[in-house]
Formats: C-alpha cells, structure tokens, sequence
C-alpha cells in the first residue's frame, strides 16, 4: 500500500558537517517525486535519511520528523530493519546478488522475511518479474546468474527485487545514470507505472527525466561548498519547469547555475 511521506525539519550530519538543513516536504501517495539541484546540494542525503540508511555511517544522524502516514520512522521504539523493509531502495549501479539466480534474486527480500512455500514465491516473482517488465525477457531462464543480464534488464532486475516485498515507498537514487538511453526509457516507462502502486522518490540530474517523470519537483540547492543544502522551491513539476515561483530554481533550470 502506497503510503504519504512527509519531511518536517529534516537536518542530516555527517559528524559535525550539516548536509542538509530544515527540510519540510510532504510527498502524496502514488505519485513520483523528483529531487533535483546542483551536486552535493544533499539529494541523496535526504533520500537515505527517509528509509534510515543514513545512519548507517559512523557518526551520520538525522534530526526532526520523518513520517510515513502517521509513524515518525525516527520514533525511539521504531524497528529499524522494519522500516527499511517497509521503504525500498533502488541504486545508481544495478546490484543484483552476483551468484545468485534471477529468481533467487527477485524472491530475496521475500526468503529474508520467511516466505517458504514455493508456490507463493513462484507467483510473487513472477508478479514482481511483470511489474518491472521484465518478465517476457526472462522467464525462460530464470535459473540464470542475475548478473549475466545486461545493465538496464540487471536494473529492472533490481526494481522487481525492491517491489517483491510489497514495499510502502520506494526510493531511488540516480536509477538510470549507468544505462543507456533505450533502457533508461525503460526504465521511465516503469517508474510511470509503478506510481500505480507505489510512492516514489527519485534523485535524478537529468531535469529532462524529471520532467518526464514526475508528478512534483524539489529544487535543492546550496549557497557555498559548506554550507548545507536546503530545499529551495517544491512545487508541481509543470510549474517548476515552466514558472518556478523562486530566482534560484529558474537559474538552476535555465542552466544558468549548477
Ligand atoms: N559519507 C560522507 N561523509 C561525509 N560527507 C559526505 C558523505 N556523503 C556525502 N557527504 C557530503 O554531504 C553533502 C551532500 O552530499 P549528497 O551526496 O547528499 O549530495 P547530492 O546532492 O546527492 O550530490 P550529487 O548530485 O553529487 O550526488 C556534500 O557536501 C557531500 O560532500
């Protein structure tokens, strides 16, 4: 079930350096949300701050609110591994488990959760397999190395893996940068699809794509190498492409800066 994720105050260290401060966004339900700006402006820092992987660095924490419906994911008593099972992440590089089948790939999350019966993983990586619109390209060896698919079927490979396990959010970080332009297509195809089901979030430096594909926009941007990165302008993404209400955000689309 696609579920409402809202940022409030969101401030991210790493050690005594602030990446990003005071962030205050609200993302809906099936919708795609692009995370956009200049590098190092904190897009990828506020991404894994919303699934609790930031904190997986030593002395990286998060401050403020993170809600996912009404549960704040930083509360004291939330289970960790829980919440990150309950929000998926897809990465820059497509990493399927190398020695691993494509079927043990897709049904990984599902095995880890304690899904046994392999009816029930048949049916879900198939399902999984046809949401990510990869079934046809491999159902006929699905016995084969994930690793032995090209880069853009090892990526959709990875999607099928993240939305087995029926995840509430799903996050990606850069998912096309290292696949070419047919399979990046694909991959937007996907993303169009999947906001069916899912709440999705993606950083993207491609302002094409996320015009493409997404329904809502943040700019994120940052005054000086130091300081830390802000949520500068979050609006639909037709307005933010063709009447940003901010100086900043025009300037960063124009490609007049960043
Ligand atoms: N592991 C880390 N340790 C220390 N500082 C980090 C670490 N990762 C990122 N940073 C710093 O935090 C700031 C935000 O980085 P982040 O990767 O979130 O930006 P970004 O907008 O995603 O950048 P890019 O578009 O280049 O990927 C940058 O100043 C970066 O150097």
């Amino acid at each position: 079930m696609a579920k409402r994720v809202e940022a409030e105050n969101v401030t991210a260290y790493y050690g005594s350096f602030k990446a990003i401060e005071n962030i205050n966004l609200a993302v809906e339900p099936k919708s795609v949300t692009a995370l956009i700006g200049p590098s190092g402006c904190g897009k990828s820092t506020f991404l894994r701050s919303i699934n609790r992987m930031h904190e997986v660095l030593p002395n990286a924490r998060v401050e403020g609110r993170l809600t996912i419906d009404d549960q704040n994911i930083y509360d004291r008593d939330v289970d960790v591994t829980a919440v990150r099972r309950t929000i998926g992440m897809v990465f820059q590089r497509p990493n399927p488990f190398p020695t691993m089948s494509i079927f043990d790939n897709v049904v990984a999350g599902l095995k880890l959760n304690g899904v046994r019966k392999k009816s029930v993983l048949a049916d879900a990586a198939e399902r999984a397999l046809r949401s990510a619109n990869l079934w046809d390209e491999v159902k006929d060896r699905l016995d084969k190395p994930g690793a032995g698919l090209s880069g853009g079927q090892q990526q959709r490979l990875c999607i099928a893996r993240t939305i087995a396990v029926e995840p509430q959010v799903v996050l990606m970080d850069e998912p096309c940068s290292a696949l070419d332009p047919i399979s990046t297509l694909a991959i937007e195809d996907l993303m169009f699809r999947l906001k069916d089901e899912f709440t999705i979030i993606i950083v993207t430096h491609n302002m094409q794509q996320a015009a493409r594909v997404s329904d809502r926009t943040a700019f994120f941007s940052i005054d000086k190498t130091g300081d830390p990165g802000r949520l500068i302008e979050y609006d639909n993404t037709q307005k933010i492409f063709s009447n940003p209400s901010q100086k900043k955000t025009e300037d960063y689309i124009t490609g007049r800066f960043g």
